[in-house]
């Protein structure tokens, strides 16, 4: 039976650690972190992370400046509010919730953000210094995934890693922390031919898809690590309520792996922690330099 990797515990220590570090900080500066969200129509995973992060900001005393536009507003409108923010002396990091509506322009208003201000690590400069290998802001669920992997001693180093996904949000970034990890990686998709087999020589498998439980017990290589990052809302056939699960198929993949998160209580809360490091981290930056 598979370790259970526990993101949120995990993310309760680190977060009991920030909110340490925030009320230290307090005694000598004027004001707390902010953190600005901007969010454009309604979206079910999306609902789940607002939330969090509006309860999270709360405990640590993190200001949160939340705006929830209607489906229908403008990339101008948007574009005019990111502005704002960049601007604005209270704000630490900006977060613009996806996917957007298809009339906006994602990528447009990734590149407006401040890169300072990018607590999601999107931006092509935090981006680009992530292919480097440098420091900067990195993209909260991949180093969500880490620390993870670190918390539990799992060495990527020399291993083999697959990750299932290749968006900008997941995917990509996932493939160049575990690389800079020593791990010797290799990125699947939907045009991936045989795509049980690669997974199944993982020793680090990354479900990053979106597919309620894809991922079964014949694509997960015996004492396998198994990340499970997709959080998909689903009716339960027999209580009629609705529920979240992962990419991974847990009850049959769980006696075989070596390791597994799950879903709720995996990397979802990890994500939510390193949007708050970042906004710290950037926080401190901007009054320290
Ligand atoms: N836990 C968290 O904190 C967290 C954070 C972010 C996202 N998520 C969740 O993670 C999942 C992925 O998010 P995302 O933003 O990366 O999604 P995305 O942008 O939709 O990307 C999904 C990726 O999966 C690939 N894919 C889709 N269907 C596939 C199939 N049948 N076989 C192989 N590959 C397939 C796609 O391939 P192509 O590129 O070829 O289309 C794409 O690269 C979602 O469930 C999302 O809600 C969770
Ligand atoms: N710009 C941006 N960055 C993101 O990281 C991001 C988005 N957009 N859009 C939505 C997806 C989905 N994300 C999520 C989704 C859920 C949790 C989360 O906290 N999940 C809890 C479940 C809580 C519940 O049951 O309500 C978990 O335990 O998995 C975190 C991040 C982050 N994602």
């Amino acid at each position: 039976m598979a370790q259970r990797l526990d993101g949120k515990a995990l993310a309760n220590k680190i977060q009991s650690q920030l909110a340490a570090d925030i009320n230290h900080d307090s005694e000598h500066r004027d004001r707390p972190p902010g953190l600005a969200v901007l969010m454009v129509g309604d979206h079910p995973a999306s609902a789940a992370y607002v939330r969090n992060k509006e309860r999270a900001c709360e405990r640590l005393g993190i200001a949160s400046f939340g705006s929830h536009l209607p489906a229908d507003t403008s990339q101008a409108t948007v574009a005019e509010i990111i502005d704002q923010l960049n601007q604005d002396d209270r704000v630490d990091g900006i977060l613009v919730q996806l996917p957007l509506p298809d009339h906006i322009d994602a990528v447009a208003l990734l590149n407006r953000i401040d890169p300072a201000k990018d607590a999601d690590g999107l931006h092509p400069e935090n981006m680009g210094r992530l292919i480097r290998g440098e420091s900067g802001l990195r993209s909260c669920t991949p180093a969500g995934v880490m620390a993870v992997l670190k918390e539990y001693n799992i060495e990527p180093a020399g291993k083999k890693a697959v990750v299932l996904g290749r968006s900008i949000l997941v995917g990509k970034p996932m493939a160049l922390m575990l690389l800079e990890a020593n791990a010797t990686v290799t990125i699947a998709h939907s045009r991936t031919q045989d795509l049980a087999e690669l997974c199944r020589q993982a020793d680090i498998l990354v479900a990053a898809v979106g597919r309620p439980n894809m991922i079964g017990a014949d694509w997960v290589k015996p004492g396998a690590t198994v990340i499970d990052v997709g959080i998909n809302r689903i009716q339960d056939a027999e209580s009629g309520k609705s529920r979240l699960v992962g990419d991974v198929d847990f009850a049959s993949v769980e006696p075989l792996a070596g390791a597994i998160t799950p879903v709720p209580g995996g990397i979802g809360p990890m994500t939510v922690t390193m949007l708050l490091h970042n906004t710290v981290l950037s926080y401190r930056k901007r009054f320290n330099g």
